[in-house]
């Protein structure tokens, strides 16, 4: 298998197909499960890579080839583009060995007739690798940050309004910084244990590092996949953002409550619930889909909780039978991801003006509907991994404003400032 091929392959379904690359990359390292670790991990770099740098690399390409991107060949196209990507980012990796084999697969995938082009662009590009001029800093900030940290211009012009340009950089920074992994430890173990578990990853080879913000969250590095992680498959780790984390742990939950989340797949935060009720109490956790419920069915399995049941129903419909019946009502609502598009790379790429228009729509029309299930005196967790203020603070004032619940506060936790993932939380305390 050429795995060079592989990848180009993988390019070439993400572009035509609108594939998750996550989902693709998952299945394709398990069906080759038989190449080397050192081959996975270039697999994982250059496909990620190359989709993480594709506005850079698309800039760079149109300023060394007189045929642009968007004109090319798909083929040649991604071709090109993992080339660069190789050149550019991977000190690891000869250039000229780069060349040959882009030229070797233009070759093998009957384009013979572009092996001259494909050279002369590449070994132009790697030549002058140190001095690629990009878009002026001072005459066109928006344009300079969209090419530099590959993020589409609409999104940066947007942010530079809603939080400033220095605040903008550092989170386009943040965006692209390779994170550990992090996991929310079972909260129900004891010290001995948790420090068992703790001796078990290490001896694993990874790298832990307690992280700040909580006293059972962990950062991971040096994992080969999650499944491998001592603990995992016994439930006594779940891998988890804090800033997700800190969602159920500031939502006030009490042994013997009744929670409900409205949205709950693949159930992070309703299995945290469960463990936060300490046998006492119930959570009920839905989404839209048997499909999506049985994620969360996956993950009470793992972690062997029982007072967690789940059920398809979708949220924009008034249960009645659920009335004034909750103490927490955990609204975790489908939104833009722009929180996350560090770790999901298609994000940026796929997210329009226009459903950046229709998700706050989503959002009032699930609130309108679930915020009946709190009782007097009750809690409502509102949140979003996005930074986007239509969907997080300007959903919240308006369901201050129009349903019977005092607001207690809210929290925009962003990239680069915080050590989380973008994300919006905000409390709600339903009127007695
Ligand atoms: C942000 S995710 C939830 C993450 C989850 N709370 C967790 O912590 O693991 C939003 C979820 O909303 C679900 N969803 C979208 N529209 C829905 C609807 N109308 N009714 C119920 N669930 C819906 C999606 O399937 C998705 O799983």
């Amino acid at each position: 298998m050429n795995i060079r091929e592989l990848i180009l392959d993988m390019l070439l379904e993400i572009e035509k197909e609108k594939t998750y690359s996550h989902i693709l990359m998952r299945s394709v390292l398990d069906k080759y499960d038989y190449l080397t670790a050192q081959e996975k991990a270039f697999i994982k770099r250059v496909t990620e890579g190359t989709l993480e740098r594709r506005i850079q690399i698309d800039y760079i390409l149109d300023s060394y080839s007189k045929v642009p991107v968007k004109k090319m060949k798909p083929l040649i196209r991604n071709l090109l583009r993992m080339s660069v990507y190789q050149i550019l980012f991977m000190d690891g990796v000869p250039d000229s060995a780069v060349c040959n084999e882009a030229v070797k697969l233009a070759n093998k995938r009957k384009f013979q007739s572009l092996k001259g082009f494909i050279n002369g662009v590449l070994r132009n590009i790697a030549r002058q690798k140190t001095e690629i001029s990009y878009p002026d800093k001072e005459k066109n900030k928006a344009e300079y940050l969209s090419v530099w940290y590959s993020m589409p211009e609409f999104l940066i012009s947007m942010w530079m309004e809603d939080y400033g340009i220095e605040q903008t950089e550092r989170m386009l920074q943040a965006m692209l910084a390779v994170r550990p992994v992090t996991v929310r430890l079972k909260e129900t173990m004891n010290e001995a244990e948790k420090e068992a578990l703790l001796k078990r990853i290490e001896e694993a080879g990874i790298r832990i590092r307690k992280h700040p913000y909580l006293s059972y969250a962990y950062e991971l590095e040096h994992l080969d996949g999650v499944r491998s992680i001592p603990g995992f498959e016994e439930g006594l780790l779940t891998v988890q953002d804090v800033s997700s984390m800190l969602c159920v742990e500031n939502a006030g939950i009490k042994e013997g409550d009744f929670i409900l989340d409205v949205c709950a797949a693949p159930g992070g935060k309703a299995t945290h619930a469960a463990l936060k009720l300490k046998g006492r109490g119930r959570v009920l956790a839905r989404d839209l889909t048997e499909e999506k419920t049985a994620l969360i069915e996956e993950n009470i399995q793992r972690q062997g909780l029982a007072n967690i049941t789940t059920e398809a129903y979708d949220a924009t419909v008034y249960d009645e039978t659920l009335n004034e019946k909750a103490d927490v009502v955990l609204a975790d609502l489908p939104c833009s991801g722009l929180g996350i598009v560090g770790k999901k790379r298609d994000i940026k790429y796929n997210i329009t003006k226009e459903a950046l228009e229709e998700l706050p729509l989503l959002q009032k029309k699930i609130l309108s509907a679930v915020w009946q299930y709190v009782k007097p005196g009750g809690v409502l967790i509102y949140s979003t991994c996005t930074i986007h203020k239509e969907e997080n603070e300007r959903v919240a004032e308006w369901f201050a404003h129009n349903y019977p619940f005092e607001f207690i506060d809210s929290r925009q936790l962003l990239p680069g400032l915080e050590e989380t993932d973008g994300f919006f939380i905000a409390r709600f305390k339903r009127h007695v």
